[in-house]
């Protein structure tokens, strides 16, 4: 977690730093009306902005003092590795300090740190600042720590970049130096980046400590109580109403600082639920009875928050654990064992050589859909497709075989029940979104090519590779549970679809796609998947993805499904309104 900048540890910092404070003030010459001369404690805020003022006039020696104030702040902060017997010590406390801070602080002192301080120790600026000032004192160990741990969080500052660089090359900079000063207590990201399947228990617990130490940090446990008793003689349930509303957003707020990276500004959403889900899966493999309760139990612990916990309950409701093909013909080909994965299939005979053929003759008869623009993903190839209501569209007009039309929509619902079967769905699946795309190489342009058809992506986040952190957030179209491809020719080169581990670089299985091979798998962060460049000829398959949630069905598909039953009705209907 970044700096914590609860009241409780303010005045505790306050009071033990005191002296140097008064040395700070003293040395930028600033007592303020709530200076420490006063006897009075400064603001935090105030404090740093005091700092950096110094700072940027090269009072190197006083900006030294306050950062290295607010250093040890970092490090007290970091060293408060608060177990919950804490939060015990700390409710007793804090009727003492609620006495007290009236008394010992002024009222600018008692203000909460502002989003601007907050947002800047979220950022690890004063570690930029502190490089600096160390290193024009002639401390590179030091500078190169504080370089460090400001690059962890800012990856892309060239000039940082530059810096380590040179502190690399510096006596008496040893590799010491380049350990992130704040990754102690964010131990469970440590974890999350590292997690295996055995290590979820681990990784689950840590999140619920961080989560623990934060709450008792805050004071969100019991503290209202005392409040309440105090209060009883005015407005009893007033009182307990605003101090319940106050724990609950105490609560979540902590949620929100455990799921936020070191670094970054916003939570990242589903934090708790993947590594619960990940930890299901593994459970589930592991046929252990209480898996369900475990999960139970901590997700109302951690207090997770509507979409979060729909997030993780369509995660929930497919089976890592394959169930029947319902389909004459169909043959369960490669599963998870094989795949090397969790949720991820691959099944053959889902059409017949006749049924590919005319899906081709399709695609090739009315393919422009996409007017054969270039691939949104590479200048190499040629993207092109067709939706099934263009599709029927087109049968309307007679431009294609109302019957191929019909196909089409109808190897949709096959796919559909396939995978409701396999994934075990405990909900029903609807379509969010369905389209035959064809992959064409463009002759000429295949020299050298080192680029993919379809780079590493996963369907329903934005994955980050650095960090495998997947972003469930827009663009990424985040209401996607399940996607399957169903393939309909071989004879290409290249094309092959892969999944990764979340690195987006570790490969885990390869398919080759022919004709009536349906690859399917959920849609999330635990199956990163690309396609391999198509470097001679054309590809084509029908892509689909499922969703959990009725309100994100596709309503185009529920018209084509109209369509589809009514086309010479509908074709009527249109003649009718044209002559009148
Ligand atoms: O065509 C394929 O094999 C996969 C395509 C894909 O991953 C996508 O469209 O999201
Ligand atoms: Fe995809």
């Amino acid at each position: 977690m970044a700096l914590h900048l609860n009241l409780a540890a303010y005045v505790a910092l306050n009071a033990a730093f005191l002296f140097t404070l008064d040395h700070v003030a003293v040395a930028v010459g600033n007592t303020g009306a709530s200076g420490s001369l006063s006897g009075l404690l400064t603001p935090y805020d105030e404090l740093y902005y005091l700092g950096v003022r110094a700072y940027f006039t090269e009072a190197v020696m006083s900006s030294l003092l306050l950062l290295h104030y607010l250093t040890v702040c970092v490090d007290t902060e970091k060293g408060s590795n608060w177990d919950l017997w804490a939060l015990d010590w700390i409710q007793q406390q804090a009727e003492c300090i609620k006495f007290c801070l009236g008394r010992a602080v002024t009222p600018a002192g008692q203000l909460p740190v502002s989003t601007d301080i907050e947002y800047e120790f979220g950022t690890r600026n004063p570690y930029n600042f502190l490089q600096l000032t160390y290193y024009k004192l002639g401390k590179p160990q030091m500078a190169a720590s504080a370089a460090h741990t400001f690059f962890v969080a800012n990856p892309s500052h060239l000039e940082m970049r530059n810096n380590i660089e040179k502190y690399r090359r510096m006596d008496g900079v040893t590799e010491e130096a380049f350990r992130d000063r704040e990754r102690d207590p964010e131990k469970h990201w440590v974890r999350v980046g590292r997690a295996r399947s055995g290590e979820w228990q681990e990784c689950v617990n840590e999140t619920l400590k961080q989560t623990d130490e934060c709450r008792a940090q805050y004071v969100c446990g019991d503290f209202s109580s005392y409040l309440v008793v105090m209060d009883s003689r005015n407005g009893l349930f007033l009182s307990f109403s605003a101090l319940s509303l106050s724990l609950l957003s105490c609560k979540q707020m902590c949620v929100s600082l455990v799921s936020t990276r070191p670094g970054r500004i916003s939570p990242q959403e589903d934090l708790l639920p993947m590594q619960l889900e990940h930890l299901h899966i593994a459970q589930y493999k592991g046929q252990r009875s209480s898996r369900h309760m475990y999960i139970s139990q901590h997700w109302s612990d951690f207090g997770i928050h509507c979409s979060t916990a729909s997030s993780l309950s369509s995660s929930l409701s497919f089976s890592p654990l394959g169930g029947p093909v319902p389909q004459v013909g169909v043959t369960i080909t490669m599963d998870d064992d094989a795949m090397n994965g969790t949720n991820r299939v691959v099944l053959d005979g889902v059409l017949s050589q006749s049924e590919c053929d005319t899906m081709m003759q399709l695609a090739t008869s009315v393919g422009d859909g996409y007017r054969g623009r270039r691939s949104p993903h590479t200048p190499h190839e040629k993207f092109e497709g067709l939706t099934v209501l263009k599709a029927l569209k087109l049968a309307q007009d007679g431009m294609v075989n109302q019957s191929d039309a019909r196909l089409l929509h109808e190897m949709g619902e096959r796919v559909r029940t396939l995978m409701h079967s396999y994934f075990r769905s405990h909900s029903i699946l609807y379509f969010a979104y369905t389209h035959l795309v064809c992959r064409s190489a463009i002759p000429g342009h295949q020299e050298g090519r080192l680029d993919l058809s379809h780079p590493v992506h996963v369907d329903n986040c934005i994955l980050e590779p650095e960090t495998r952190q997947c972003w469930r957030e827009l663009p990424a179209f985040t209401h996607r549970d399940l996607s399957a491809v169903l393939y309909l020719n071989d004879g290409f080169e290249g094309g092959e679809i892969f999944f990764t581990d979340r690195d987006a670089k570790t490969v885990t299985a390869r398919v080759k796609p022919t004709c009536g091979r349906l690859v399917g798998f959920t849609s999330g962060p635990i199956n990163p998947h690309g396609v391999t460049a198509v470097t001679v000829g054309r590809r084509c398959a029908l892509a689909l993805w499922f969703t959990t949630e009725k309100h994100h069905r596709d309503m185009v598909r529920d018209c084509s499904a109209r369509i589809s039953q009514h086309v010479p009705v509908l074709k009527l209907k249109i003649k009718k309104i044209w002559s009148e």
